[in-house]
């Protein structure tokens, strides 16, 4: 049989839509995420909510090697105006993981997952 993808271990769009809802409840309550202006002006107002998981959940069924659904910026475009920084990036990666955690998620999917995430670290990180 041959092997699954990461998205299919992470329980397909349910699984992921439904750790993006947690993750995206913490991040947006994060005051370490939230320190960067440019950051605040978005994740402050709830009402970035829902567009914000929709676009983080096509995302990340992408990456994980699941069905083709996201039309958004890629990463470097999604955060050229926010000069986020290093610390800035460590705090969502060590939310992300705390999420992960929380539900549950088995160690090698959780690695895998984790491992997506840092190679975007150059993409992301913009500050001077
Ligand atoms: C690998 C890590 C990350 C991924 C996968 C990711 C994913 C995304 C996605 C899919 C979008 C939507 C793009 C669009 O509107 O077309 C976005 C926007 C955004 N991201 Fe990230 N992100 C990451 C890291 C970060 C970090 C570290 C921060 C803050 C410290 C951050 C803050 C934001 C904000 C504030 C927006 C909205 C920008 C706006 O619409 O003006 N992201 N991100």
């Amino acid at each position: 049989m041959a092997e699954q993808s990461l998205y299919e271990r992470l329980g397909g769009v349910y699984g992921i839509a439904g750790a993006v809802d947690v993750l995206v409840d913490r991040l947006f309550a994060n005051a370490k995420v939230n320190a960067n202006d440019n950051v605040k002006a978005h994740h402050g107002d709830p009402a970035n909510a829902p567009g914000y998981k929709f676009l983080v959940t096509a995302w990340s069924i992408e990456a994980a090697g699941g069905p083709k659904c996201y039309f958004g910026d890629d990463m470097v475009k999604a955060h050229d105006h926010l000069a986020i920084d290093e610390p800035g990036f460590d705090a969502v990666s060590m939310e992300i993981a705390a999420t992960l955690s929380y539900l549950g998620v088995p160690d090698a999917e959780h690695r895998e997952f984790m491992d997506i995430i840092e190679s975007y670290r150059g993409q992301v990180v913009q500050a001077a």
